[in-house]
């Protein structure tokens, strides 16, 4: 991806982020900083810029399996409580920078356990990182964490529990993420029946390296409420825009579609910005929203994707305010909490 110099009225738009990966989005110089503390020589690059192209080009693959392999380097160094913290309290904090005031940041507690936290540690020491960005950042920014959990593995239940236990301390859903192909959700059916049982909020990883099928088996074998990415549903729909059952479905039921351009551009799900899917989506009238999916593999942010839109693939102001409350009225958070910021903060500085 090419140097893009951002412009301040972009940053200054207030954005709401829904799909953002902790351990997609921590500062280079952090990673080289954390490898140094805990001893671990496995980076593949020893300074932040050299470490940054590493990463964007390692994610360049046009392949999600390998798109996901560069994971193994932050998660290396995010086996501590105080990596942990310092990561999500820099999280909050770069967000803020971004003009984001409401997000929804995700991780997989389940791959932080390798130098002997617990589940519960590993939780509260994210929590407390965002309290601690929230408050050092000099913006308003409210940022809660949604627990995922990975498709090959066999831990969603636990993790399932895990939402629930905290739901009152910030933490706003659950998610699965990690190879699409071969892994079905239905395999996590008892994490997903159970989290209904108990009124909690789920969003699943669908339609990006894998089509229809997985959209489907996602929304009505699962019930997921929002779709990761969900960039494939267009396979449902006709060269004349007709739409076929699924996608009629998916548009009908608000079905909010997490979508994250320049990351499915790295893993081959889409060509370029011109041509992705989103803005076809978003004139037909789905519930798109806009994110950033991984700020590090991607070299990217909420502003920077919105300026690409803009300049790329002729997105108007009036686009971006619409992807904005889509996604404050898509957020799991409570129904009046929602409209506060959508009226309050979102609206007026739009208007
Ligand atoms: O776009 C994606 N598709 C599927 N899985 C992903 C994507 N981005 C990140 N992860 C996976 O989610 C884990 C927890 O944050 C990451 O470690 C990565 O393996
Ligand atoms: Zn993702």
């Amino acid at each position: 991806m090419s140097e893009l110099e951002l412009r301040p009225e972009i940053v200054a738009l207030p954005k709401v982020l829904l799909h953002d990966h902790l351990d997609g989005g921590v500062r280079p110089q952090t990673v080289l900083e954390l490898a140094e503390e805990t001893g671990y020589d496995g980076l593949p690059a020893s300074d932040a810029a050299g470490l940054a192209r590493w990463f964007r080009e390692s994610s360049d693959s046009g392949s999600l399996v390998r798109y996901l392999e560069t994971f193994a380097q932050t998660v290396a160094v995010l086996q501590t409580e105080s990596a942990l913290f310092r990561v999500a309290s820099e999280c909050a904090q770069d967000l803020a920078a971004d003009g984001v005031v409401y997000a929804e940041v995700r991780y997989a507690p389940e791959q932080h356990l390798e130098a002997g936290l617990t589940l519960e540690q590993v939780v509260e020491a994210v929590n407390a990182g965002f309290r601690d960005g929230e408050a050092r950042s000099g913006h308003r920014i409210r940022v809660r964490a949604l627990l995922t959990a990975m498709r090959h593995a066999a831990k969603s239940s636990e993790i399932a529990e895990l939402v629930v236990r905290y739901r009152d301390q910030e933490v706003g859903g659950f998610d699965i993420a990690g190879a699409e192909a071969g892994y079905p959700p239905t395999r996590h059916l008892d994490a997903f029946e159970y989290l209904r049982r108990e009124n909690a909020h789920f969003t699943i990883h669908a339609g990006e390296a894998f089509g229809l099928p997985s959209i489907w088996e996602a929304i009505q074998w699962c019930g997921a409420e929002r779709l990761g990415h969900g960039v494939r549903i267009v396979d449902d729909i006709s060269a004349s825009d007709e739409l076929g059952l699924l996608a009629g479905f998916v548009r009908d039921r608000r079905i909010p579609l997490e979508m994250c351009p320049s990351s499915n551009i790295q893993t081959g799900a889409a060509t370029d910005i011109a041509s992705h899917p989103i803005t076809r989506l978003k004139d037909l009238r789905f519930r798109v929203t806009l994110n950033t999916d991984n700020r590090l593999m991607s070299d990217t942010s909420m502003s920077k994707e919105m300026q690409l839109l803009v300049d790329e693939a002729g997105w108007t102001k009036d686009d971006l305010r619409w992807v904005t409350v889509n996604a404050m009225k898509s957020a799991f958070l409570p129904f009046d909490e929602r409209l506060a910021l959508i009226e309050d903060t979102i609206k007026p500085a739009y208007a």
